[in-house]
């Protein structure tokens, strides 16, 4: 009883997660993390923090990641519907730059687990979405960083409708492209 199956998404350490889900008279019961699994799968033991965002339709966050205090991610939709990708950028992984996507949403009830060093981002396909994260590793402002959703050299394929742009915050409007990431992070 109460378990939660796992498959994986084309990159190593991506995982997507079934949640265990009941029904009953007075509503249902949805599981999404159990320590014992995530330890499993690489993640610490501990998260350091939970947050929620809410994001209306078009809204498209990302592509973040901490570069030296890389965090894993566990990312589930409370309401809604997201098309939510993750970037492995792990100096030595053989998938280096490569990314995968999947639907995650309120009914599907999907979970994404993201390893440390992937960078993350999504975009809402419902008139609202509510996120919900668990991170592991210390959120360190100083450490935040990001490229950019539309890097041609990453061709993430966002499953935008016709004539849809995406709604950015000005700070990820303004984020580089990896290979400019690099070549700043090389120059130091
Ligand atoms: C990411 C993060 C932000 N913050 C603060 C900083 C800022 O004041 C406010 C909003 O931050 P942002 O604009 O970066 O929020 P947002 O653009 O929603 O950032 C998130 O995007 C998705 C794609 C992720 O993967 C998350 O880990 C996170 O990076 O929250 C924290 O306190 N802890 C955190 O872990």
């Amino acid at each position: 009883m109460g378990q939660l199956k796992t498959e994986p998404l084309g990159l190593e350490g991506m995982r997507v997660i079934t949640p265990f889900f009941q029904e009953d008279l007075r509503g249902s019961f949805c599981k999404v993390f159990r320590r014992e699994l995530f330890s499993e799968l690489g993640a610490a033991e501990e998260f350091s923090e939970m947050f929620f965002t809410r994001s209306q339709r078009s809204v498209l966050r990302g592509l973040h990641f901490q570069w030296s205090r890389p965090q894993w991610k566990i990312v589930t939709v409370l309401e809604g519907e997201i098309f939510d990708v993750g970037v492995d950028l792990r100096r030595d992984s053989p998938a280096y730059g490569q990314w995968r996507g999947i639907s995650l949403s309120a009914e599907n009830k999907k979970v994404l687990y993201l390893p440390a060093g992937f960078a993350h981002g999504f975009l809402v396909r419902s008139e609202q979405a509510l996120v919900a994260y668990l991170c592991g590793g210390d959120y360190d402002p100083a450490a935040d960083g990001g490229i950019r959703w539309d890097d041609p050299a990453i061709g993430v394929a966002w499953p935008f409708r016709p004539g849809e742009c995406p709604v950015l915050s000005p700070k990820d409007a303004a984020l580089p492209t990896l290979a400019e990431y690099e070549e700043r992070r090389r120059r130091g």
